[in-house]
């Protein structure tokens, strides 16, 4: 969607380096965005995000206006039902709906051999396997690792939003998550709300976090909730959403592969 940081521009990198032909996309996508919602005020610096793509060796760029995308008389949606009940398309209601129509659009306009998303957007990478499966469409997904900062805040454009103060409280994201992989690494065994217990915890000892909207441990695969990873045959990740003074921020690690 633009304003480009170093987590886009790693799945840039890595299509540039495997595929003869490489097209990026920038296109704050309306359909995806719920009322109430950041679509007006999401950043938009079209002119910078050409000139990093440019350096990066891509071949185009693909910037649609919103006409062009859904033009008066719009009326198809990809709505992928499995989706309903995870937490993020519970907190955002549409969300999933609007990212399957944007990405099956890209996927006809492009046609692309490969596709490059980021693992920090967890239950969009499933989803999208999900329609390139039940959609039959002929495009090999790649996911590739969340690019952090040094303090291990996950790279994100909505990072621009927080105050100088907002932006020190939000290092407790990364600390929440990692101390649940640290429990589960002490306590192989240890259920998921315990995990999930912990990382609450952490979260609530920063005044700044004035909301935590879901912190969820699930299948890496389907995005169910799983009670224990140990018991999980498929790996398993640790999910939240909160809000740090006024901006919502998501973010996921790895628990158990
Ligand atoms: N830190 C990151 N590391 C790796 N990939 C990322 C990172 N941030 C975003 N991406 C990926 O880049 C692609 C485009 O994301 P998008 O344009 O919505 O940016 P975004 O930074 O996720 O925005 P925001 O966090 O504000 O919602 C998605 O596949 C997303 O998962
Ligand atoms: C789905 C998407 C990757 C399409 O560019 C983007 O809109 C996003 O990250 O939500
Ligand atoms: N990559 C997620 C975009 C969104 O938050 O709408």
């Amino acid at each position: 969607m633009g304003a480009l940081h170093e987590g886009h521009l790693s799945l840039v990198k890595e299509a540039r380096s495997c595929n003869d032909i490489v097209i990026a996309s920038v296109f704050v996508n309306p359909t995806q965005f719920g009322e109430g919602e950041d679509l007006d005020k999401y950043p938009r610096q079209l002119e910078r995000d050409a000139e990093l793509l440019g350096d990066c060796g891509v071949d185009h760029i693909f910037t649609p206006n919103c006409d062009d995308m859904y033009g008066k008389n719009y009326g198809t949606y990809v709505d992928c039902k499995c989706f309903d009940d995870i937490p993020e398309s519970i907190a955002r209601p549409g969300h999933f709906r609007g990212v399957a129509t944007i990405v099956t659009k890209l996927f006809n306009i492009v046609q692309p051999t490969n596709a490059y998303f980021g693992q920090k957007d967890a239950g969009q990478c499933v989803l999208i396997r999900r329609i390139v499966e039940d959609l039959n469409m002929d495009v090999n997904v790649v996911v590739m690792d969340t690019i952090r900062e040094s303090d291990g805040l996950a790279k994100s454009s909505r990072n621009e939003y927080l105050s100088e103060s907002e932006r020190k409280a939000a290092t407790i994201i990364y600390k929440s998550l990692t101390a649940a992989k640290e429990l589960i690494t002490t306590n192989p065994s240890a259920s998921s709300s315990d995990i999930i217990d912990v990382t609450r915890n952490i979260l609530n000892s920063e005044p700044l976090v004035s909301e935590i909207q879901y912190i969820s441990v699930e299948s890496m695969s389907t995005m169910e909730a799983v009670s224990q990873p140990s018991g999980s045959k498929d790996g398993t990740t640790i999910s939240l959403a909160c809000v740090v003074g006024s901006v919502r921020l998501i973010d996921n690690i790895v628990l158990t592969d």
